[in-house]
């Protein structure tokens, strides 16, 4: 297990697994979610969060134009609380809401591109791209940490034949494993 935390701004929905747990490339990755509350009084609380986050969604509501604009204002004040390296992507909830929509999907497009941050529009809802874009952030997060990972995993293999070593050693001699099998 590899603990990632992250900011999520929108409700939880059924289609994430049990306990918050998502598998990459085999590994398998228990998420922290923290799910802030937009609303500026809560700003200082909010802040608090960020420092502790590896992944972060930027959620705007494609049926506000008014969520949309905000996102500027979140990308400085993650640029500014949230540690260096700590992975963003964006997203345009509500995607189901099609005919209140005021935010074209290339808007959102455009803004992850000048941000250089992957774009999904999704649902909660319906559920549209709720595990592929927590499966991408948390890709991102375990690319990010590469470096510790692999340490982990070549420390695991090394503990693992350490083990099978010391178990082998500690085997007594039976006439499978003995040189005395040959004395009757
Ligand atoms: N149609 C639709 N409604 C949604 C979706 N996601 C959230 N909602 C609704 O939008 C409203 C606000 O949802 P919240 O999860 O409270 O949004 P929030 O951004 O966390 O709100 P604050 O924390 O108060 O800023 C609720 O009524 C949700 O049911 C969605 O994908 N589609």
């Amino acid at each position: 297990m590899f603990p990632i935390s992250k900011l999520w701004f929108m409700m939880p929905t059924p289609d994430l697994p049990p306990k918050n747990t998502i598998e990459v490339d085999g590994i398998k990755v228990r998420i922290q979610i923290w799910d802030t509350a937009g609303q500026e009084r809560y700003q200082t609380i909010t802040k608090q969060y960020y420092r502790r986050a590896q992944g972060i969604f930027l959620v705007y509501d494609i049926s506000s134009e008014r969520s949309y604009q905000h996102i500027m204002k979140w990308v400085s004040d993650v640029d500014e609380y949230a540690p260096e390296g700590v992975q963003k992507i964006l997203i345009g909830n509500k995607a189901d809401e099609e005919q209140k929509r005021q935010v074209g999907r290339e808007q959102g497009q455009q803004l992850a591109k000048e941000y250089g941050m992957d774009f999904y529009e999704t649902s909660a809802c319906t559920n549209l791209n709720i595990k592929e874009s927590f499966t991408r952030l948390t890709e991102l997060v375990l690319q990010a940490h590469r470096k510790e990972l692999d340490g982990l995993r070549i420390r695991a293999s090394n503990e693992l034949a350490l083990a099978e070593l010391e178990e082998e050693e500690g085997k007594p001699e039976g006439p499978a494993n003995s040189s005395k099998t040959c004395w009757c």
